[in-house]
């Protein structure tokens, strides 16, 4: 068992779990449903058609891989993000230096802070990707074995991985001290940066696989025994697409039960008024911070997949497949470690981090890039790449100005990590993303490994699933900066 084919092979055992666990009938037109699910071509969230009509059209795509791809194959990461190939260039620049280039660290070293990244959220598709690449450059078999089998040093970073997946604003310079000084294990700072730049991509890149249900390769090269079994982590629920869980933070909006095309012409409506109060009146510094505050706050309480949605029950439906199969745990130290859930203890206080005192631009950007040359380059550029691309849409409308929309989804992200931009009025923020779209992005960017395709499908129902995985290009780089964000700042402090 391996690849996608595999995946509904002990169909009957699989159809008793879902009874079992969703409790309710499953009659056949649903049965039917399910055996045929969205799940061939490179996303189960997104018609396979619509990502190849992208991908016919791209000569361009396939230059690229030949180019910068590390497998040298046109992966089904590389065929969704194909969707936005403009931006798919500084991707694949950005990661083949990291991976490939001169760098600090040996090549097999960066597959396995690679997978050691990706185990955090369990993300087996990145997982079994990096196995094969790790032994291809000549990385030690036995260490594949987990954890208790790799050298001291490279165990030494699993704090590091722990806290910038999830609680990065954790990080101080003891942190790092610890690490640059720990005698014959120690990590030279060129190599750090070079495995922080790397953890954060990596941590990103597992929310755009699970927020794009980016699905197994289907020829998985199952030639070395290492391979993990390649399940993304679906709630059976989901797939059975049985309506008895409700959720209630999903069916309802802000806007009440209206159908998806006036929710679109009323946050078209907001975007027009907003800039229309924008120009009339400012808010007072006092009145922005306050907006910050709440919006954080409120991030906090957003319930996502974990309440709503079984999230621990996936596995059980597969036990089947997964006996004797080894999983990616073995790469994850204290695995109960996630993003702070602040909803239930509320006793952690997600403290403020003021951009204007460490931006990408004026820090992080010179740091990284004087420790790990031209890497800040590429990252600067890509950041800049996806912060800026439009291609002035909203769904069937055309010539729309929609920087409004797009600043909310990425400073939102940051607010989650507790980034302030002292002149962002996070009163928009509040405007602009519903309900059921801040379920999506707090689930896709704290705990991917939660998001389903329901929730996926429920927010912006009018929207081209290409802006959805524009969308998700937005998480993940907001969420690969608010990482590098927190780390560099550690460094620089360290320095100082
Ligand atoms: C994420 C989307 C709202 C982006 C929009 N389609 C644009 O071209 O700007």
């Amino acid at each position: 068992v391996g690849g996608g084919g595999g995946r509904y092979r002990h169909w009957t055992n699989f159809m008793l779990s879902i009874r079992e666990h969703c409790k309710g009938p499953l009659n056949q037109e649903k049965r039917i449903r399910v055996s045929q699910p969205l799940t061939r071509g490179p996303s189960a969230f997104i018609p396979e058609k619509e990502v190849m009509q992208a991908n016919g059209l791209n000569e361009r795509t396939n230059l690229l891989v030949e180019e910068y791809s590390t497998s040298g194959r046109l992966d089904n990461i590389t065929q969704v993000m194909s969707l936005h190939s403009q931006y798919l260039e500084s991707f694949l620049r950005s990661q083949f230096y990291m991976l490939r280039m001169d760098g600090p660290l040996p090549l097999p070293y960066r597959h396995y802070i690679a997978i050691m990244a990706a185990a955090r959220h369990q993300c087996s598709y990145l997982v079994n990707m990096h196995v094969d690449e790790f032994l291809k450059t000549g990385g030690i078999a036995e260490w594949l074995n987990g954890l208790e089998y790799i050298p001291q040093r490279l165990k030494n970073l699993n704090e590091i991985n722990k806290l910038l997946a999830h609680r990065p604003w954790l990080i101080t310079k003891e942190h790092i001290q610890k690490l640059v000084k720990t005698g014959e294990n120690n990590w030279s700072l060129p190599e750090l940066v070079h495995a922080v730049v790397l953890l954060a991509h990596y941590h990103a890149l597992a929310s755009f696989v699970f927020g794009s249900g980016i699905n197994p390769e289907r020829d998985p090269d199952t030639s070395n025994g290492f391979r993990l079994i390649a399940v993304n982590k679906f709630c059976v629920c989901d797939l059975a697409n049985d309506n008895n869980i409700e959720n209630a933070s999903l069916t309802s909006s802000n806007f009440g039960f209206v159908d998806s095309l006036s929710e679109l012409e009323a946050l078209m409506e907001r975007m027009k008024r907003l800039q229309e109060e924008k120009e009339e009146e400012e808010a007072s510094q006092e009145e922005m911070a306050t907006r910050f505050e709440k919006e954080k706050k409120e991030s906090l309480l957003v319930v996502t997949g974990a309440d709503t949605f079984c999230s621990s029950v996936p596995n059980a439906a597969f036990d089947d497949e997964i006996v004797s199969t080894s999983d990616v745990s073995r790469y994850v130290e204290d695995p109960g470690f996630g993003y702070k859930d602040f909803a239930r203890r509320g006793e952690e206080h997600l403290p403020t981090f003021r951009a204007q005192d460490y931006t990408w631009e004026n820090h992080g950007f010179s740091l990284v890039n004087r420790l790990y040359s031209d890497i800040g380059h590429l990252l600067d550029e890509k950041f800049r790449m996806v912060y800026n691309l439009t291609y002035n849409t909203m769904a069937t409308h055309e010539g729309v100005d929609t920087t409004m929309l797009r600043r909310a989804l990425f400073n939102y992200v940051h607010c989650m990590f507790g980034i302030r931009y002292d002149d962002y009025d996070y009163g928009e923020v509040n405007q602009l993303l519903e309900r059921s779209l801040k379920v999506y992005i707090k689930t896709v960017t704290c705990y991917p490994e939660r998001t389903t395709k329901r929730m996926y499908d429920s927010y912006w129902r009018q929207f081209k699933h290409s802006e959805k995985v524009h969308v998700n290009l937005l998480l993940m780089e907001a969420r690969m900066q608010a990482e590098l964000l927190y780390a560099l700042r550690a460094i620089t402090r360290h320095l100082t």
